[in-house]
């Protein structure tokens, strides 16, 4: 191996994704110098196999449902889903794996890069191995903020790894729809790629091993998606658990507890592990696959200047829940390279409070499944009182505008003492949209008194507050 070189950086971000690069920007706006090391595609997973390609997938289907949602416009909608065109549009936004954008990018906000796979070699230092095999070391003055992500987990099922089944990166990278996909896990990737798949005219079958789909989730999300998911043509099997896989005559066969089910192409969804395995983590007493665990402002413990930021502390799984703490832990490494004292009290400029209690998503299957905190089930596992609240956003004016039959719930978890929102649920169509009105309400911990104050414009769907708020006070 030759040695290419050999540099100082105040910082270093293992990993170029979309929390690296956020780490990298903040600590350089901070007025220090930071390298990103990035071994696959700059931009991580985010920009080219999961967020952006799986919604470019499912925003023609979905906006080919609300005009079909809409008397008048219905009737213009008379031909199909142009598959080939939804696949080459979900390509333009990825660049096709090219990720010269995100480059310019990083070079335009003053940001080192080095593309290799990156391990830890010492205290602060990385050795970088590029894919010619030349090595470079990098030691920071400061800080290393590790942000490698998480992979596809696949289950230790009997034959599943031989079969090579799809992980996320081929489900949203696919070229040639399959004529029958099975998914196994109905959470979020398993429900949005339910939903894009079905549109694409795959014959699907989601097996679940909970009893309901998304059972991190209200129950009515889960149900509500079953519901359009069996109406679309899916086949949705619940409380089912695989117990071998095996491919015979071109087909993969999955075995469950309840009899086989035959496919094209198997897509596994259980969830995701730390991107940990080859970091070199173990030398400072870490344990590799494992997600590192960190304080408020991201610094591993144990390891005061290493920081974990993003999927690789499975704190939240989601791009902007990693923007985020890498907005909070760019702020902390800067400060406290500057000597300044950081505080890890609720909500400081440093800490990433809102991962506990204010976690916004969306789910972008049909209906949209859009939650913020704590769902009645986490607020009573947590010991705190609650009240839940429900109303059906159908009986909105602005919903009934927006689809002829709208079909919708609102489940808001209050707390009593303080009267203050613990939570939202939002299900129905194009309710992504509205949730921030919530994630604003939780994080500011708005009394519903002055919540009331807040009137919504007539005739928007954001009319559910009113209703929710009248429905609380009886
Ligand atoms: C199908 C799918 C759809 C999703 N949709 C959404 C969505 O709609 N909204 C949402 O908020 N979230 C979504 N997510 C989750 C989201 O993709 C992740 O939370 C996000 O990508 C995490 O970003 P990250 O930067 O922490 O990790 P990653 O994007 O995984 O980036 C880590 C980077 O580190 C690099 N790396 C790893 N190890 C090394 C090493 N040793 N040396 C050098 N580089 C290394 C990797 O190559 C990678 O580029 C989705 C996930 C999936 C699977
Ligand atoms: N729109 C979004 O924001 C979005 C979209 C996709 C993914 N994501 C993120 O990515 C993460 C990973 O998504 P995911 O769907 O892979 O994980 P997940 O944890 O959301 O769902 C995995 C599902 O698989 C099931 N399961 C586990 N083992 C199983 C088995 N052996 N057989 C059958 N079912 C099994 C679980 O019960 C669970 O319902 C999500 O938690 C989310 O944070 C976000």
């Amino acid at each position: 191996m030759s040695s290419a070189g050999e540099n100082t950086y105040d910082v270093i971000v293992l990993g170029g994704g979309s929390t690296g690069e956020n780490v990298a920007d903040i600590v350089v706006k901070g007025g220090l110098s930071a390298v990103i090391v990035e071994a696959e595609l700059v931009g991580g997973d985010c920009s080219y196999w999961a967020c952006i390609p799986s919604k470019a997938l499912l925003r023609g289907p979905e906006v080919l449902g609300e005009a079909r949602a809409v008397r008048g416009a219905k009737e213009a909608v008379t031909g199909q889903l142009d598959v080939q065109e939804t696949l080459a549009r979900r390509s333009w936004f990825t660049g096709d794996g090219d990720d010269a954008g995100q480059v310019k990018w990083v070079e335009g906000a003053g940001i080192a890069l080095v593309r290799g796979t990156g391990r830890f070699d010492g205290e602060k230092t990385v050795v970088v191995t590029g894919t010619d095999g030349t090595e470079t070391r990098l030691t920071a003055r400061h800080a290393v903020a590790v942000c490698t992500g998480s992979s596809a987990a696949i289950p230790p099922i009997d034959g599943l790894r031989e079969i090579s089944p799809w992980t996320p990166r081929e489900a949203t990278s696919v070229k040639e729809v399959p004529g029958r996909l099975v998914i196994v896990g109905g959470g979020v990737v398993g429900c949005e790629m339910a939903t894009a798949y079905a549109a694409l005219g795959s014959t699907v079958t989601v097996i679940e091993m909970a009893d309901r789909l998304l059972p991190p989730f209200e129950p009515k999300a889960g149900e509500a998606v079953a519901a359009s998911l069996k109406d679309k043509g899916v086949d949705v099997r619940t409380g089912v658990a695989v117990t071998a896989a095996r491919r015979e005559d071109g087909e993969v066969v999955i075995t469950t507890d309840s009899g086989e089910v035959r496919g094209d192409e198997v897509l596994v969804a259980v969830g995701r592990r730390a991107r940990t395995t080859e970091i070199g983590v173990e030398a400072f007493g870490l344990e590799p696959g494992r997600y590192l665990e960190v304080d408020e402002s991201l610094q591993v413990k144990g390891v005061p200047w290493m920081y974990a930021v993003g999927d690789v502390n499975g704190r939240k799984l989601l791009t902007h829940m990693g923007k985020y703490q890498a907005r909070q832990a760019g702020a902390a490494i800067v400060a406290r390279a500057r000597g300044e004292e950081v505080s890890l009290a609720d909500w400081s400029p440093f800490v990433a409070t809102a991962d506990h209690v204010a976690t916004p998503s969306v789910v972008f299957t049909d209906p949209q499944v859009a939650t913020v905190g704590r769902t009645a089930a986490e607020a009573e596992k947590a010991g705190l009182g609650h009240r839940v609240v429900e109303y059906e956003i159908g009986w909105t004016a602005g919903a009934s505008l927006f689809a002829d039959g709208y079909q919708g719930t609102a489940i808001a978890v209050v707390d009593p003492d303080r009267e203050v929102l613990l939570g939202v649920t939002l299900i129905g169509p194009a309710v992504g949209e509205m949730i921030h009105t919530a994630t604003v309400a939780i994080v500011g911990e708005v009394p519903l008194s002055r919540l009331w104050h807040a009137v919504p414009s007539f005739p928007t769907m954001s009319e559910i507050w009113l209703r929710l708020l009248e429905t609380y006070r009886g």
